[in-house]
């Protein structure tokens, strides 16, 4: 493997595969690929190579400040300037959201008379600001740079529809998966994609030690342990270039936590890797338990590809545009390079087989959006010689994604593909926070007391171990029959069924949409996916005062039914494209939110929680159903799980690839990263990423076998 510093070096060699973006897919992607020494693979990332030491990077601790930036949308500091895929080359995005205007802000029903008083408590707090940050990582290994490394998957039935989404309507799903490697269109669900989370794991730092989480050692009566599926040992992966391991200590609120959403009908769910993803879960995480350090994708992969001579990696390189070539014959279209530009200088490459997309949910459809001229710019600045005789000019800049939108910035779009950017969904959370009695042991030491700060730095850095290598890793998984009583779940069930009916009858929903709602509205009626994620941090996270212990809890929507959406608001490639997250759109949405808090508010009333907690901090006062709806419009983050962009669906329905993670109406453009999530899963999104990045290198693998 060769990291290039000559985008000279790297535009005059041609390769067979050019994947874009090294990130959570992309690097994978591009490794695997390489594994065949016939052919030649080059990646072009727009980041930097961070060192395999950098204490930014690889100390865990780092997230915690991380995750305050993020969820509080407090200034940025140096960890987001160098890490951040929106800024940089890019501006920062921040979203402008219209309910959370000043106007909104003040029209809230949260009264301003019970907020005032707080207001200093509360200054950085994200629901008084009108804009809500999202971010992605940029440099070689994209995301899980600056993730909070934790580690899980989505539900069997989830994964499942993707394969719903995506075949033929009135098929049977493939009866024999393993016809797909015989050229036949591949299935995606739980069971194709499980062989793929195994290779990615390592959890062999679990072998003879175990699961030290307390949820594990409750009474089993209590802790209603789910058994499900496979066993938790046949469901990971043991030798995987990512390194496993669970959080060695645990804060004194977790306990209490745990009793008390038991004792609201919640299990501890022992093996949240068999399919079934409902209860009170232990996250892995992507630690190296022997170093303390975080493994993101550059520090898992690149190992695998040292001593590869066909794996040529080019940093600092921001891809532009994708050069074309028509084919009369089928209609298709094939590319055939990469522009891309290096400190200004603007550079092409060609690919002699395939183009890969792996730049994220936000840059992969802007990508395809501004997709780019039919030959490559040298071969065009010899046709404009003729200029005037060639109608269209072959060097007039095309497009792959709605029609209609491109022809109004001036781009011909050469396959029309309305999905292009559509069918954005994130995870969205609301925060609530305890002030803890005296005594009870958190995070928070570390902000309070130096001397255990100094401790905790020196053996960190002797052992890798510690509270700085400690992180929260306890989530909380419901379906959303757990948080209602029957008569509130059926109402809410019937209400939504009505609201579709009357959408779908007004034309208010996309193809893909109502193809959703039939199985999210299933999720819900059957109860086999959760709905909902709790997520809890020891710790005050939002303004916590000197000397003070705090718990904080966020209630995560796992489903919504809004959806928003990414499009170019330039032809400029390097200005940023127009995110619009349309977050809370749908009524039901914030429903959901309501039933997720309310639900947090009884778990702290249970009486293992109850008698530690001193004060709810925020929101500040105890809030009514309506002025919690204010609040949740003024509170809501992002979880930074942005995806859909370009789904895995049929391209009736509104898909961009097909099973093969084809492009529709190309022949050899894939896309492989968040992008392709075809619909709102429950998980954070890393090991889904990367088990589709693996499954993809095989696909691309084997068509080449078949060719
Ligand atoms: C703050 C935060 C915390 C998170 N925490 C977790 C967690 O704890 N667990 C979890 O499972 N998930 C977590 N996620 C989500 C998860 O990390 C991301 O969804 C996932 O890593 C995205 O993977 P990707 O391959 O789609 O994109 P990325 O990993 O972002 O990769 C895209 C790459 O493409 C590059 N790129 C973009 N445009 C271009 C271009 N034009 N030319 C060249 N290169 C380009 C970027 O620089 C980047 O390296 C978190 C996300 C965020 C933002």
């Amino acid at each position: 493997m060769s990291i290039s510093q000559s985008p000279k070096e790297f535009s005059e060699t041609t390769f067979d595969y050019i994947v874009i973006g090294g990130g959570n897919a992309g690097l994978p992607l591009a490794v695997r690929l390489a594994e065949d020494p016939h052919v030649k693979v080059g990646l072009l990332e727009a980041g930097s190579v961070f060192a395999e030491d950098d204490p930014l990077i690889t100390n865990p601790s780092m997230y915690r400040e991380l995750s305050i930036q993020v969820l509080l949308d407090v200034e940025r500091n140096e960890y987001h300037s160098r890490l951040d895929g929106y800024g940089g080359q890019q501006p920062s995005i921040r979203l402008e959201l219209p309910n959370r205007s000043a106007a909104a802000r003040r029209a809230a029903v949260v009264p301003a008379s019970s907020v005032r008083p707080h207001l200093s408590l509360l200054s950085s707090a994200s629901y008084l600001l009108s804009k809500i940050s999202v971010y992605s990582g940029k440099g070689l290994g994209g995301t899980t740079l600056l993730n909070y490394m934790v580690w899980d998957r989505a539900s069997k039935a989830e994964y499942d529809s993707f394969q719903a989404l995506s075949s033929p309507p009135n098929t049977n799903a493939n009866p024999n998966p393993d016809a797909e490697l015989d050229g036949a269109q591949p299935q995606w669900d739980w069971s194709s994609l499980l062989p793929y989370f195994k290779k990615v794991e390592d959890v062999s730092a679990e072998k003879d030690v175990p699961n030290p989480f307390v949820g594990m050692s409750l009474d089993g009566a209590e802790a209603g342990v789910v058994e499900n599926g496979h066993s938790a040992r046949e469901a990971s992966g043991w030798e995987g270039p990512v390194k496993l391991s669970y959080n060695a200590l645990y804060t004194d609120v977790i306990e209490p936590i745990i009793k008390s959403f038991n004792s609201l009908g919640v299990p501890t769910n022992s093996n949240q890797f068999g399919g079934e993803t409902e209860g009170i879960k232990n996250l892995r995480r992507t630690i190296d338990k022997d170093t303390g350090k975080r493994i993101d994708a550059a520090s898992a992969y690149l190992k695998l590809a040292k001593d590869s001579k066909n794996l040529f990696i080019l940093p600092n390189a921001v891809a532009t545009k994708l050069s074309f070539s028509p084919s009369a014959s089928s209609g298709t279209h094939t590319v055939r390079g990469v522009e891309f530009t290096v400190n200004g200088q603007k550079y092409e490459v060609s690919a002699s087989r395939e183009v890969v997309l792996c730049c994220g949910a936000v840059q992969t459809p802007q990508l395809l959006e501004l997709s780019g001229t039919y030959v490559t710019s040298s071969l065009v600045s010899i046709v404009n010689q003729f200029e005037g005789l060639l109608t269209p000019p072959l060097n007039a800049m095309l497009g792959i994604g709605s029609k209609s939108l491109l022809t109004a910035l001036g781009i011909p779009s050469i396959v029309d593909l309305p999905g292009v950017g559509e069918n954005l969904h994130d995870h969205i959370f609301v925060p609530i926070q305890y002030l803890l009695r005296p005594g009870v042991r958190t995070f928070d030491q570390l902000r309070n007391d130096p001397a255990f700060l100094e401790k905790a730095k020196a053996e960190f850095t002797s052992s890798g171990q510690g509270w700085l290598a400690a992180s929260d890793t306890t989530a909380i998984y419901t379906p959303l029959h757990r948080h209602l009583e029957e008569a509130e779940y059926t109402s809410f069930l019937d209400s939504l069924h009505r609201w579709f009916a009357e959408a779908r009858d007004k034309n208010e929903l996309s193809p893909l949409q109502i193809a959703q709602y039939q199985i999210q509205s299933k999720w819900l009626e059957e109860n086999s996916t959760p709905n909902l994620e709790t997520i809890v941090f020891s710790k005050g996270v939002i303004a916590p005062e000197e000397g003070k212990a705090y718990f904080t809890m966020l209630t995560g929507l796992q489903q919504p039914f809004s959806r928003g959406s990414v499009h170019i608001a330039s032809a400029d490639p390097l200005q940023p494209p127009k995110i619009d997250p349309n977050y809370l759109a749908n009524d039901f949405d914030t429903e959901l939110l309501v039933a997720g808090f309310q639900f947090m508010e009884k778990a702290a009333d249970v009486s293992y929680l109850k008698e530690i907690i001193e004060a709810q901090t925020v929101p500040p006062v105890p809030l009514s159903r309506e002025q919690l709806k204010g609040f949740i419009q003024q509170a809501v983050s992002s979880g930074g799980h942005l995806m859909g962009t370009a789904p895995i669906a049929r391209r009736d329905l509104g898909g961009v690839v097909d099973n093969k993670l084809k492009v529709y109406g190309t022949s050899n453009l894939r896309i492989v990263d968040a992008s392709v999530i075809p619909i709102p899963i429950a998980t954070h999104l890393q090991a889904t990423i990367y088990a589709i990045a693996e499954r993809a290198a095989d696909m691309i693998k084997d068509d080449l076998k078949h060719k």
